[in-house]
């Protein structure tokens, strides 16, 4: 079984390189559908498990998808006929398969994907971004666990207002639009900086898209959209998992790439907790303080430009070393607490109440085996390692490949004891992030 060993107690220094955003190549991807011109070229993208699901996605659609990781460049040629069907073996492994709905219905008329079930951090249903595809026209229809949309001729603009912002379906609403016949405007969108680089590659294919970034985007929708080049953003949560890193172990890391105005809520809640962030030319440098001076502080999450949850996992792994109680409060998702009885196999010192979970700091961490329950609770057990006494073995790295790009690695060159090991065969299988051998072999 595969297992990342952390030996705590090392201090982290250096500087270290986040990559393009996952959260902004799926749709990116996804919405490469659309072209029935052209062929898109994507840079940037990270080399994840997500991304070959993605492109998989594709591929057995009839796309042409060639993906160069050393170059992190996906280049998609969708002109050809395409199939309107995503299986239940991708949605299965990530939920982020039912962005092809959207471009799908919007092109063909037609689009059928196996329905998304819950996930360890909630129920997560599509009901918002079938809605938008319903008020634009098109006919729904649940069964056998798929989920088919249909329209007769194009979909039509329309007026839609989302009972929350969900990010998922402000991008799938807004892929169909950008096809549709006429003007839709959606109100109470997410404002994700995701949604930003989507409306901007959408652009660049030819749509007409206003105000992505604020709560209302209007559309108006063009007869066909062609292939682009586009760069993707960098990840904000690659790179709040490395400011947690740094400040975790009273390090002091350059992180290259971080964009602080994407970072902002993440920013101010780290210097309550006495942690310096310092805004510089390559990115941003994180200063830790000593454990004695690491300020207890409350965190809820909400969508952007709140709290991001996908940051949550790990402010509380910095949270448990805080002198003084500190309590996170999660509103997006209704069931991301699995990490807490994981946390507590390392003698977390906390408790879960509704939707919060209260800890008295500082938890003296200590290390043991434990198992990740979700991509971020992955990253949040190994930061845990990261100052805890004693070997700390985290294993179900599946979701931690999902969306990071070789973490031990990275955290290793920036001075961490860190190993990913094979511990059947007692082979390490990856040591040097720049040659990223692990992601190679899921090609
Ligand atoms: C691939 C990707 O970009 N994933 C991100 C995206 O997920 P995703 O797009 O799935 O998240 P949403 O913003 O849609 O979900 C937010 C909340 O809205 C609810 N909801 C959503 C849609 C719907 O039709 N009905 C409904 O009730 C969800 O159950 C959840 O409670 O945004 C989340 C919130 O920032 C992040 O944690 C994920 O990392
Ligand atoms: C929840 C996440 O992703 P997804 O929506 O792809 O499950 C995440 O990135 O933390």
């Amino acid at each position: 079984m595969e297992k990342i060993i952390v030996r705590g107690g090392k201090q982290l220094n250096g500087s270290v390189r986040v990559e393009g955003a996952k959260n902004a190549v799926l749709p990116v991807i996804a919405a490469s559908l659309i072209a029935s011109e052209g062929k898109s070229v994507i840079k940037d993208v990270p080399v994840l498990a997500d991304v070959y699901t993605i492109n998989e996605v594709l591929r057995n659609m009839n796309v042409q998808v060639d993906f160069e990781p050393h170059n992190n460049t996906v280049t998609v040629d969708a002109s050809k006929d395409l199939i309107t069907e995503a299986p239940f073996e991708y949605v299965r492994k990530m939920r982020a398969s039912v962005l092809v709905l959207g471009p799908l219905l919007a092109r063909y008329g037609h689009a059928k994907v196996a329905m998304p079930g819950g996930c360890a951090i909630g129920s997560r249903p599509i009901d918002l971004h079938l809605k938008g595809f319903e008020a634009m026209g098109a006919k729904i229809h649940v069964g056998n666990g798929f989920v088919e949309a249909t329209v007769d001729g194009r979909l039509k603009g329309a007026k839609i207002y989302l009972d929350m912002p969900s990010v998922g379906a402000t991008e799938n609403i807004m892929m169909a639009a950008a096809l549709a016949d006429g003007k839709t405007i959606i109100e109470n969108c997410a404002k994700e900086p995701e949604i930003v680089d989507l409306a901007n590659y959408l652009n660049k294919m030819g749509a007409k898209i206003v105000g992505a970034g604020t709560e209302t985007i209007r559309i108006n929708g063009v007869e066909k959209l062609h292939g682009a080049n586009h760069s993707i953003i960098p990840d904000r949560i690659e790179a709040g998992t490395f400011m947690v890193a740094a400040a975790i172990t009273g390090g002091n890391v350059l992180i290259e790439n971080a964009v602080g105005e994407h970072l902002r809520s993440v920013i101010s809640k780290l210097q309550e907790m006495n942690v310096k962030v310092i805004d510089e030319k390559e990115g941003l440098r994180i200063i830790g303080p000593s454990q004695s001076e690491l300020k207890a502080t409350d965190i809820k999450t909400l969508p952007y430009p709140g709290f991001p949850t996908d940051m949550q996992s790990q402010m509380m792994a910095l949270m448990l070393r805080a002198n003084g109680t500190s309590v996170i409060t999660e509103t997006v998702f209704e069931n991301r607490f699995m990490h807490v009885e994981e946390f507590r196999r390392m003698n977390a010192k906390m408790k879960i109440e509704g939707r919060s979970v209260i800890m008295q700091g500082p938890s003296d961490l200590q290390a043991a085996e434990v198992a990740a329950t979700d991509l971020r609770a992955a990253a949040a057990l190994i930061l845990a390692g990261l100052c805890a006494e004693g070997s700390t073995r985290v294993t179900e790295l599946k979701h931690l490949d999902r969306g990071y790009v070789d973490l031990a690695g990275k955290l290793a060159s920036l001075g961490a004891d860190i190993e990913r090991v094979n511990e059947d065969d007692n082979v390490m299988v990856q040591v040097d992030y720049k040659n990223k051998p692990i992601v190679a072999k899921l090609s």
